[in-house]
């Protein structure tokens, strides 16, 4: 039995449909779904803004590489191109954790070395476990209260939206 979390984003085209493509490819074991945020560009800061959303799911057959290959299933079936770095992208999945699992793996880095910094991982992540641990960062409710103010400034809760 594994339990992963993974996040949502999406800039192009029909965001909020590519990101439920995910949720729905994933429905069987789909534990939780985030409320969906619009959230402004990091890294490439020149581009549309994001939505983006954290699901927690769980299966007793698929281990940490598994989670990998349904991501990225998930991301060709929205015929993702892989173009720019941190740019454009009809879906991206991350893998954000598996369990406790440590990976120092190219291919398969866990936990995601990005979240940490990233609000736009850890508030919707919060919003749906307001429990939740990074494996070796602690309380997610701690680590967003160390984020600077204009990355929470950039992050907009968007209720009219919903992934399933
Ligand atoms: N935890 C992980 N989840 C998803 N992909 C990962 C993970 N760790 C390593 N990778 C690898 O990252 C590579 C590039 O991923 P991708 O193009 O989605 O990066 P990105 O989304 O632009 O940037 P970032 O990974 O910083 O969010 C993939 O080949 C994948 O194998
Ligand atoms: N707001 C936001 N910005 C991003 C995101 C994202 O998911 N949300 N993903 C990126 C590449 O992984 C690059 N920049």
């Amino acid at each position: 039995m594994s339990r992963a979390v993974l996040s949502l984003g999406s800039n192009l085209g029909d965001r909020l449909a590519y990101l439920r493509l995910a949720v729905d490819g994933l429905a069987e074991m789909l534990l939780a779904a985030s409320p969906v945020y619009e959230t402004a560009a990091w890294g490439v800061t020149d581009q549309p803004d994001f939505l983006n959303a954290v699901i927690i799911v769980e299966s007793g057959s698929v281990d940490e590489w598994g989670w990998l290959r349904r991501a990225q299933e998930l991301e060709r079936e929205a015929e993702r191109r892989r173009e720019q770095r941190w740019g454009p992208r009809t879906l991206d999945v991350d893998v954000v954790t598996v369990d406790d699992v440590r990976s120092d793996h190219p291919d398969l880095l866990l936990p995601h070395p990005g979240t940490p910094s990233r609000a736009t991982v850890l508030i919707p992540w919060l919003a749906v476990d307001p429990t939740a641990e990074l494996p070796g960062h602690g309380a997610v409710a701690g680590i967003v209260e160390t984020l600077p103010a204009e990355d929470l400034a950039g992050v907009h809760r968007r209720d009219d939206l919903t992934l399933r």
